[in-house]
């Protein structure tokens, strides 16, 4: 299986397990994320929800090259890329807050999907980017519309997304994209981050959630993230891109 779900005193977890792929989002993965969204989304039980990847070389290293290689025009491309932007905008809205455990490397679509999450909690060994630019295209599933609208000041972010490179945990926290950076074991990290948390009623917690993210609902932020996946798809495209994936898949054989 590429992926469990568990649901543990009122905390939903989604982890993926292709950790040999460093996490890679494949087709099993996004269907493990509907399903996951599907449980989760209409059970007031749930007080917070946590994605994760199995190990601690990566969170999520994006979407899995070796699957998505095939598609070569915008039209092959455009609908794996919508559907990534329809499960980080269910993410983004879901009722509940969203903790994106970041225990290794998010890198690509895998920092799309951590930011997506509320709150985004960094091993000290972690690094994150948007490298989607070394591969010739666009964040494509949402994530670059989402960090504009969440995370701060527009040149930094700018050059987060445009630049295509890896931070630190450090350079992450400056950004305002880490919430806190853990050093050590990745569950006794999670548990401090929840404990003072959960003294307070779930409903509260979700309550604030709902004012956060209300006006996304109404301000067209779901095209907006459907958008970014078809410019994404008209650069995926490219000779530019394909000799770049091409030469990331071989670089090791
Ligand atoms: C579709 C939305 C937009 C996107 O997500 S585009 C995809 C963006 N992602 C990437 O470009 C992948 C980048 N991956 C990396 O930079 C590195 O693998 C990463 C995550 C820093 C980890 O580095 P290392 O720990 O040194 O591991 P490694 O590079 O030797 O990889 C181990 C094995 O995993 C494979 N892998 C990693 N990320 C992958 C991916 N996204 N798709 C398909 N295969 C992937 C990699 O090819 C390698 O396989 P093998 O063991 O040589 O057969």
């Amino acid at each position: 299986m590429s992926y469990s779900i568990k649901i543990d005193q009122s905390i939903a977890y989604f982890t993926i397990n292709r950790p040999a792929m460093r996490n890679a989002v494949n087709y099993d993965v996004m269907e493990g994320l509907e399903s996951f969204l599907d449980q989760i989304e209409d059970d007031p039980e749930i007080s917070f929800a946590v994605i994760t990847g199995e190990g601690d070389l990566a969170f999520c290293s994006g979407g899995d090259l070796s699957d998505f290689h095939g598609f070569h025009t915008a039209e092959d491309a455009f609908p794996m890329l919508s559907r990534g932007a329809s499960i980080l905008y269910r993410i983004a809205t879901l009722p509940m807050p969203t903790i994106a455990l970041v225990n290794g490397a998010a890198v690509g679509g895998g920092c799309e999907l951590a930011t997506a999450c509320d709150y985004r909690l960094v091993a000290s060994h972690a690094r994150a980017g948007f490298i989607q630019g070394t591969l010739a295209i666009t964040a494509g599933w949402g994530g670059a519309t989402l960090l504009f609208e969440k995370n701060g000041p527009h040149d930094r972010l700018l050059q987060f997304t445009s630049r295509a490179s890896i931070h630190s945990p450090e350079q992450l926290l400056e950004l305002g994209w880490a919430t806190e950076v853990y050093e050590g074991d990745t569950e006794v990290a999670l548990d401090q981050f929840l404990a003072p948390k959960l003294n307070v009623h779930r409903n509260v917690h979700r309550a604030y959630k709902s004012i956060a993210t209300r006006k996304w609902k109404t301000n067209g932020l779901e095209h907006a993230m459907q958008e970014e996946a078809r410019v994404c798809s008209v650069l995926w495209e490219s000779d530019a891109h394909h000799e770049a994936v091409q030469r990331f898949l071989t670089k090791s054989k």
